[in-house]
């Protein structure tokens, strides 16, 4: 039987490691690629999605060659608008406040490059719609701290859930490894059974 390759995550999210784990897969080593993740003038949310998982892969991928190596990039837009990783309390409220009563997308871009460096890609898209928050709603989420540091200013898998109303797509996706998706990938790259 052959060897299976090794498998090499490209990130420091501790949740895509978890996420990982329920695919019964341990990554063999760690190793996150540093690479500027400031969206390009007028770069469309899908597009820049794409762009920095792809550039991850390939980043990591040339300092592990012969192994699997998986990134992915999470990106909250509204509209066209892609939404900043929010810096601290102030951001946080105001991501809230332009989620607050609408629908938005969350999107997964995954890229796994195969032992033999071949990238491929898959983009998982997910509508969430957020109830209407009041201002005290908001104050109350800032003051518990979950939203910094996140894209688009919340965590789906904190408390934020409860101001979910409907999601149509991945809720693994939306929290930063789309398992299905996942699944397909590793698959095409021979690290899990079809
Ligand atoms: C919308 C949403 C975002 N997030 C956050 C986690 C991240 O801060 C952010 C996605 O940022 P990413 O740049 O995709 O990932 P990362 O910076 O955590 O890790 P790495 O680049 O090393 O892989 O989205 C959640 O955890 N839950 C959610 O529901």
């Amino acid at each position: 039987m052959p060897t299976r390759p090794r498998l090499i995550l490209a990130s420091a999210s501790p949740r895509r490691l978890d996420l990982l784990a329920r695919l019964g897969l341990a990554p063999d080593a760690i190793d996150p690629a540093d690479i500027d993740e400031t969206p390009l003038k007028a770069e469309l949310p899908t597009d820049h999605a794409r762009r920095l998982a792809a550039a991850k892969a390939a980043a990591t991928a040339a300092r592990h060659p012969g192994c699997v190596v998986l990134a992915a990039d999470t990106v909250v837009a509204a509209g066209r608008r892609i939404l900043p990783k929010a810096e601290d309390a102030d951001a946080v409220a105001a991501c809230l406040a332009l989620l607050s009563g609408r629908r938005h997308r969350v999107l997964t871009a995954l890229s796994v490059v195969d032992a033999g460096g071949v990238a491929r890609h898959r983009l998982s898209t997910t509508i969430v719609a957020f109830a209407p928050l009041s201002a005290a709603a908001i104050a109350a989420y800032v003051e518990g701290g979950e939203g910094v540091g996140k894209a688009g200013g919340y965590a789906i898998q904190g408390a934020a859930e409860a101001f979910v109303r409907r999601i149509d797509g991945s809720h693994s996706g939306v929290v930063g490894l789309p398992l299905f998706e996942t699944r397909g990938l590793l698959i095409a790259a021979g690290l899990l059974e079809g």
